[in-house]
């Protein structure tokens, strides 16, 4: 998908600071409507750090963040989700103990009028009609992401691969407008790799869903990025096409190694 030229994210100059780590430096970036943006770098980089400042998780010292021309720099991690913003989680978030479609429902709550966790007053009024529409809505994600054989497993006893699988479900359940995804093939073999990968091109080409993508794997991520990033030491150190970044010599010594092939580097799961 060709990325337009409106930013739906404007990271300006930020820098994050726990007491003498300086985890971000005067870190800038844009990141076009439509986009399939990735953060790459060595552990540490502050790749992770970046996308809390970008959800709200964390709040950086210096710098602002717009998000749809809107500035959120202050804004709680609640009120970036209602205006668009999704994320997944480096860690699983799951509630182990529920069911893989409830996980899913908890994260349309953000959408519903009636909460649907609000117990006594849930059968009356209109949210017995609401539940019915947002159960519908949370069965089409379970269609696409092909996790209706679990759909009533509780999300605990679930395989790592599939749990990742139902994070980023329910991640999509609050049908954002941007995503932001921290490592979503971490711990993945080959096969679950190359679905996650089907599934991120299909949410953000189909879906229309700006996708930000943190990855370690880059042959995934130049296989399916629009634009790259690259963080060393807090720093934004290149930023452009994945076969501009591959051949960045500053990328290929600071992250990639001494190797001279970027090719065969390409296959190869970083940090
Ligand atoms: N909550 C925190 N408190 C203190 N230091 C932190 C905190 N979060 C991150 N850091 C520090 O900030 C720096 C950047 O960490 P961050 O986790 O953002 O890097 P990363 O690129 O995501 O690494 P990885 O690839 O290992 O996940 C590190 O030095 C880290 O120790």
């Amino acid at each position: 998908m060709t990325g337009q030229t409106t930013p739906i994210l404007e990271v300006d100059d930020i820098s994050l600071r726990f007491g003498g780590v300086r985890a971000l430096s005067n870190v800038s970036f844009n990141v076009n409507k439509g986009e399939l943006f990735s953060i790459i770098g060595p552990n540490g980089a502050g790749k992770t750090s970046l996308l809390n400042c970008v959800s709200g998780r964390y709040s950086p010292q210096e710098g602002s963040i717009k998000f749809k021309g809107q500035e959120v720099t202050k804004m709680t991690p609640n009120h970036r989700a209602e205006l668009g913003m999704g994320r997944t989680f480096q860690n699983l978030a799951l509630f182990a103990h529920m069911s893989v479609l409830d996980n899913i429902m908890v994260g349309r709550h953000h959408l519903m009028k009636n909460n649907f966790l609000s117990g006594g007053i849930y059968w009356f009024g209109g949210a017995q009609k609401e539940e019915l529409i947002h159960r519908r809505e949370a069965e089409d994600i379970i269609d696409f992401l092909e996790i209706s054989h679990i759909r009533k497993s509780v999300a605990g006893t679930l395989s790592y691969g599939l749990r990742k699988r139902v994070e980023l479900a329910r991640a999509v359940a609050l049908r954002p407008d941007l995503i932001l995804l921290d490592e979503p093939m971490a711990g993945m073999n080959l096969e679950e790799k190359e679905d996650m990968a089907r599934y991120i091109v299909d949410l953000n080409e189909e879906w229309g869903m700006t996708v930000i993508m943190i990855e370690h794997d880059m042959g995934v991520v130049m296989d399916i990025s629009e634009r790259v990033m690259v963080l060393d030491f807090g720093k934004n150190i290149a930023e452009g096409l994945p076969h501009e970044i591959m051949s960045n010599d500053y990328v290929k010594r600071a992250y990639l190694g001494e190797e001279d092939d970027a090719d065969e580097n390409a296959s190869d799961e970083v940090a």
